[in-house]
C-alpha cells in the first residue's frame, strides 16, 4: 500500500436530521488527518470539499426521501470527483458528513474496481428504502441503494447498478436494526456481525471472517467507517449514537487486520458531528483508526 493517498471532504447533513455533521470534515482535518498520515510515509493530497447546499435554501418534497435531489447531486458530483482519484491510482477517504455520501464514494470506486467488495462498519444497517424508512432520512438508505434496492435515481449514480454483490457486503458492529430492514438483510443475504458476534467470537475472528467474504471474488475492499460504530466513549459527537458499540480497543485491532490483508483500496469516514462532539473526541478517534487501516503500528 503505497499509493498516494487522496482526501475528498463531503460537508453534507441533508441525509439526517441533526445540524453540524456537515462540519465533520472540518473537524477531522483539524485532527491533523494529513499529517498523521504523511508520518506513515505516505504521500497524501487534499481534494478540498464538494459543493453541498445548505439546508437553509432547501426544502423537503419528499417526506420518504428527504432532499433526494440535492442529496443525488452531490452523490453524483462525488461519484465523479473519487472515479477521478481512483483512474490517477490514489486511495481516496472520503470526509463525510453524514452517510449518505457512501452512495457517491462507491459509485466513484467502483467505476474502476468493477468488483468490489464492502466491509459496513456501523451500529446501523442502512439497508432501509423510501418504504421501510422511520424517518425520511437517506444517511439510513445507502447501504440497500448500493446493492441495488430503493430509490430509482440513487440507485443509478454513475449511471449503473447495481454497485455491489449482496455476497461481498458485510455489516460490523450493528446493534439498532429496524423491523422490515432485518428482513432486506436477511432476503439479500447480506453477512451480519452484530455485538452478539462481535461478543461471543472476538473482533478477531470476525474481521478474519468479514474480511474473506469482502474478499472473495473481488478485486478490493471498500471500508465504510460510521464513527457511530464504536462506542459512544470514544464516539460521543454522532448523531444516532447507540450504547454498547465496539470498543477502541476492537477498532483499532479491526483496522490492522483490514491493513494486513492488503485488500482495501478506498475507505469514507463519516458521522462525525463536531456540535455534539466533546472536543473533537470523535474525529480524532477516526484518525487514530484511519492511521491502523494505513499501517500505524505500535513497534
Ligand atoms: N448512517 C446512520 N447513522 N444511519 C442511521 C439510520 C437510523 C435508522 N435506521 C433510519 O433509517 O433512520
Ligand atoms: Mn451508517
Ligand atoms: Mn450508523
Amino acid at each position: 500500500m503505497d499509493k498516494t493517498v487522496s482526501i475528498i471532504g463531503v460537508p453534507m447533513d441533508l441525509g439526517q436530521g441533526r445540524r453540524g455533521v456537515d462540519m465533520g470534515p472540518y473537524a477531522i482535518r483539524y485532527a491533523n488527518i494529513k499529517e498523521r498520515i504523511e508520518r506513515l510515509g505516505r504521500t497524501v493530497k487534499d481534494q478540498g470539499n464538494i459543493n453541498v447546499p445548505t439546508a437553509e435554501t432547501e426544502t423537503i418534497e419528499n417526506q420518504k426521501l428527504k432532499y433526494l435531489p440535492e442529496v443525488a447531486r452531490v452523490s453524483e458530483d462525488l461519484a465523479a470527483k473519487v472515479g477521478d482519484v481512483v483512474r490517477q491510482g490514489h486511495f481516496p477517504i472520503i470526509l463525510g458528513g453524514d452517510h449518505s455520501i457512501s452512495i457517491g464514494s462507491i459509485a466513484g470506486v467502483t467505476q474502476h474496481i468493477k468488483k468490489l467488495g464492502v466491509i459496513w462498519f456501523d451500529a446501523h444497517g442502512d439497508m432501509n428504502t423510501e418504504e421501510t424508512t422511520p424517518s425520511g432520512n437517506i444517511h439510513g438508505m445507502p447501504l440497500a441503494t448500493c446493492i441495488g434496492v430503493g430509490n430509482e435515481q440513487l440507485v443509478n449514480i454513475g449511471g449503473f447498478a447495481p454497485k455491489l454483490r449482496p455476497q461481498n457486503v458485510v455489516i460490523v458492529g450493528a446493534r439498532s436494526i429496524d423491523p422490515e430492514e432485518r428482513e432486506l438483510i436477511k432476503q439479500h443475504g447480506i453477512t451480519c456481525y452484530t455485538m452478539h458476534e462481535i461478543d461471543k467470537l472476538g473482533i478477531a475472528k470476525v474481521m478474519e471472517e468479514a474480511i474473506r467474504i469482502a474478499s472473495d471474488g473481488t478485486d478490493g475492499i471498500h471500508l465504510s467507517l460510521d464513527l457511530d460504530s464504536i462506542d459512544p466513549d470514544m464516539c460521543p459527537g454522532v448523531g444516532t449514537p447507540v450504547l454498547g458499540g465496539v470498543t477502541y480497543r476492537e477498532g483499532h485491532l479491526a483496522m490492522e487486520m483490514l491493513f494486513q490483508s492488503d485488500k482495501v483500496v478506498s475507505c469514507d469516514l463519516v458521522e462525525v458531528n463536531p456540535i455534539l462532539d466533546e472536543h473533537n473526541k470523535t474525529a480524532r478517534t477516526a484518525v487514530d483508526l484511519v492511521c491502523s487501516l494505513l499501517g500505524e503500528s505500535v513497534m
